[in-house]
């Protein structure tokens, strides 16, 4: 394995002003501290509760958030700033891909268009795949090819092309999204709750086909999801996020067969189990989670105001962090 990314401490603070001078009085810790590594080919899952900072970290990957503070390496070349990422041409490498397609495709151009704006800024690579590094051609005609191409690895007939968003369900503005991401022959895509707005059935299908590409193309992804169950699906490695920290890292067997911090008992308590016999001892264990949650919140927390904040990771196996009060303190 080969590492594609490292995230090391990183910080995103958002200002609070208040006052007549509109002065900062405070701080919004969104991503407060974090690390960890991204290896080529494989998907890692970030996952937690609404506003825990998932989507600022993932933006802050593609460069739509300028970090606080800390660094960001990609194939060991730091790209924590917008001048370091132009100078590699980083932007080609790593894409997104959004949550809510309707409003993150373009209602105004046709899915032909949208497809070719990220060929026209970087140009089309001559072979698919990613990290390709060769020549590029800026030619309308290879563009048109590429485009088709395109649509055709994510399954959409070539008439698409003319077409608008509107006239799409979904689960396939969610592949038009996929394969405007796909174009310029990223190495990373972040996928930002990719599924979340889809129907069980369709979110399958995309999921499916995340895998699909990431076989054939070595791709590798940062999937955002608060849902447990897509991420063990879909993931080698988890971190688990509250308030701006990692609460718990590890592989996805880690922490679906030994999970140690109370957060993530909490959300695994709080999977619905399909089996209706287990149901009644599923609730009963999602309870006694729930009163330890409540009792025992200082082995696990340490207070900033009215913020719970975990404690810093510990290394519990080579591969296990958990963030738990160090003996004695
Ligand atoms: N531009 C901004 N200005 C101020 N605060 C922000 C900004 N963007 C995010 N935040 C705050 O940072 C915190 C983390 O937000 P973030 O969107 O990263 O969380 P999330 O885990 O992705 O949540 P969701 O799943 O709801 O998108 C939240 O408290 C949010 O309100």
């Amino acid at each position: 394995m080969s590492e594609l990314v490292r995230i090391e401490n990183l910080k995103v603070y958002y200002p609070v002003r208040t006052g007549f001078f509109n002065r900062v009085t405070d701080n919004i810790k969104a991503v407060d501290n974090i690390s960890f590594t991204i290896e080529a080919g494989q998907t890692y899952g970030l996952v937690g509760e609404s506003g825990s900072g998932k989507t600022t970290i993932g933006k802050s990957l593609v460069g739509l958030e300028e970090p606080t503070s800390g660094k960001i390496l990609f194939e060991g070349h730091e790209v924590t700033t917008t001048k370091q990422k132009n100078a590699i041409n980083y932007n080609k490498d790593v894409q997104m891909v959004f949550q809510d397609s309707q409003s993150s495709l373009n209602p105004r151009k046709t899915i032909g268009e949208i497809i070719a704006e990220p060929l026209k800024s970087f140009g089309v690579p001559n072979v698919i795949g990613a990290g390709y590094d060769g020549a590029r051609s800026f030619d309308q005609t290879k563009i048109t090819d590429r485009v088709l191409a395109l649509l055709k690895i994510v399954g959409l007939p070539a008439q698409t092309v003319a077409q608008y968003p509107f006239q799409f369900s979904g689960g396939q503005r969610q592949r038009i999204g996929v394969a405007r991401a796909l174009a310029t022959n990223p190495r990373l895509i972040v996928a930002d709750e990719p599924v979340s707005a889809l129907d069980l059935s369709v979110q399958a299908q995309v999921l499916n086909f995340m895998k699909k590409i990431q076989r054939e193309y070595g791709i590798s992804f940062l999937f955002i999801s608060h849902d447990l169950g897509v991420v063990k699906y879909m993931t080698n490695n988890i971190a688990i996020m509250h308030n701006g920290r990692f609460v718990e890292m590890g592989t996805t067997n880690d922490i679906f067969k030994d999970a140690r911090h109370i957060y993530t008992k909490r959300l695994l308590s709080a999977i619905p189990s399909l089996d209706v016999s287990k149901r009644e001892e599923k609730r009963t264990y999602r309870k006694q989670i729930e009163a330890e949650f409540i009792q025992n919140k200082d082995a696990y927390y340490e207070h900033d105001g009215l913020i719970d904040r975990a404690y810093d990771l510990e290394s519990i196996t080579k591969t296990h962090f958990v963030a738990l009060k160090k003996e004695g303190a």
